[in-house]
């Protein structure tokens, strides 16, 4: 299968130095943070982008490392007199209500702060013609929204007046804005830091990486991609199922994935029952004997029964383009998934082979679901951090975990990169492949 696919870049250009995080207006902190357990983290400790190394490693330089999420000693922002804001945009995951949770306790609880305010329906909120009102967040308001998948703020797609936002942040008298969004977010919040430091504001913008597709640069995984791949693993089971319970049973499953195949990825490794998975990165042929109809037949041959998962990303270079785009830009992908049913059902009646071919499509269950437990820690941990960020004066950064730690990553560096794919060269991808074992039926040397 698969024309060589782009190799994925890690670092490709210097992170600027850790001063570039701090809002320009701010002088040098000098209020003594309000906290009193644990280390305060300096703004000189830095995490390494990349663990491996080798005996010549003269690494720790800013270009290949990260600046340490947590606590600073000294902080920017009086909290009895500092007024937060939080949006959330673009598509729901789980876990946002638990970030929105963590914000709120954080703000309250560990520094004081006078106010926390929830922005309605995205960046909608800011802008007074959609006449969404502001929402007041303080640990009472926010006790239980944990147990809630979506946002409770609620999200909404689509640009707008950047202008405009500021314009809100100002009349609201905010010093912190916590953005939780994906790419499409965090462009916006970078434009939005411009503005602000255009207008020589005091005011912070953070960004929160939320995304089901787990496709944010620099970020190990997003929060709500473990539950999500969980989700998906309960329809691949059924689809497992289907296909074990009729003779020459095929089960297919889409998930989520505009442009990387990360949860059909994950959810095949997590139950080994996957036989083929399709993703955007790694593209493949339906026809001729190298193809996915062929491998399947053989398949179907030697087992009696196949399951198939497939992004819904993937193979869109065999559809017709719809050329269409949602609010905010992005493609609106052609369905691979009929496709694949219709190619299916021809290739098998042509070969004179009878079988059923259940179709199982999750669709918005797997992201609009509570998070589970690990990514609930993995949310309270951001907003903490995300409110450290915030109080210590930081600004134009996203709190992120990446080698198990927690760091602050310059927006720039993810508005600059591209997204983040599978490496289809990585041993990642290598380990998807041989739990598939399809390469074996593409190949035609199918083992059993
Ligand atoms: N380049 C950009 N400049 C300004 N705003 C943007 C940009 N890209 C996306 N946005 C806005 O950010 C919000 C969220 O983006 P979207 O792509 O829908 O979701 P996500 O942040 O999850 O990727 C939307 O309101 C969108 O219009
Ligand atoms: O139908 P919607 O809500 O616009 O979103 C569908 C798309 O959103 C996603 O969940 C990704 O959303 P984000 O861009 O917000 O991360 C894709 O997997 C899916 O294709
Ligand atoms: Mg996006």
């Amino acid at each position: 299968m698969a024309k060589p696919s782009q190799k994925s870049r890690l670092c490709p250009d210097p992170i600027p130095h850790p001063e570039d995080t701090v809002i320009p207006a701010l002088g040098k902190a000098k209020i003594d943070s309000p906290l009193r357990h644990g280390r305060f983290i300096s703004d000189d400790s830095r995490v390494l982008l990349d663990v491996h190394t080798t005996s010549c490693d003269t690494r720790g330089d800013n270009t290949s490392s990260m600046e340490e999420a947590g606590p600073r000693e000294k902080i920017y922002f009086d909290p009895s007199k500092t007024k937060c804001a939080v949006v959330t945009a673009g598509g729901l995951c789980p876990g946002i209500n638990d970030v929105i949770r963590s914000i709120v306790l954080e703000a309250f609880h560990n520094y004081g702060v006078s106010a926390v305010m929830g922005i309605r329906y995205g960046l909608e909120g800011f802008i007074p013609k959609y006449g969404h009102e502001i929402m007041e967040l303080n640990p009472m308001a926010v006790s239980r929204i944990h147990q809630f998948g979506g946002t409770i703020l609620g999200s909404s797609r689509g640009p707008q007046s950047i202008d405009g936002i500021v314009d809100a942040l100002e009349r609201l008298n905010i010093n912190i804005l916590f953005m939780i969004g994906g790419d499409g977010t965090m462009r916006a919040a970078e434009k939005i830091q411009q503005e602000i430091a255009g207008r020589d504001l005091r005011i912070g913008i953070i960004g929160i990486p939320k995304t089901i597709d787990n496709d944010i640069q620099y970020v190990s995984t997003t929060f709500g991609f473990d539950t999500a791949v969980g989700k998906a693993c309960e329809a691949i089971d059924c689809a497992h199922t289907e296909a074990n319970g009729a003779p020459n049973g095929i089960g297919l499953v889409k998930v989520m994935g505009r442009e990387s195949g990360f949860i059909a990825a994950q959810a095949s490794m997590a139950l080994k029952d996957v036989n083929f998975v399709l993703v955007p990165e790694d593209p493949f042929e339906l026809d001729g004997e190298t193809g996915l109809l062929k491998a399947l037949e053989r398949r179907i041959r030697r087992r009696g029964h196949a399951v198939i998962v497939t992004a819904e990303g993937a193979g869109q270079d065999l559809l017709k383009s719809t050329g269409q785009t949602d609010a905010s830009g992005n493609p609106v992908l052609g369905d691979i998934a009929s496709l694949l049913i219709g190619s299916i059902k021809d290739h098998f009646k042509k070969a004179g082979i009878d079988m059923t071919l259940k179709y199982i499509d999750p669709s918005y269950i797997i992201r609009s679901v509570p998070a589970n437990t690990n990514d609930r820690i993995y949310c309270g941990f951001l907003g903490q951090n995300a409110v450290h960020a915030g109080m210590a004066g930081k600004t134009a950064m996203m709190v992120s975990r990446w080698n198990s730690q927690y760091v602050n990553v310059p927006l720039q560096l993810i508005t600059r990169g591209g997204r983040k794919r599978i490496d289809t060269c990585s041993n990642y991808w290598r380990s998807v492949l041989e739990s598939t074992g399809q390469l074996s039926y593409f190949q035609g040397d199918g083992v059993v």
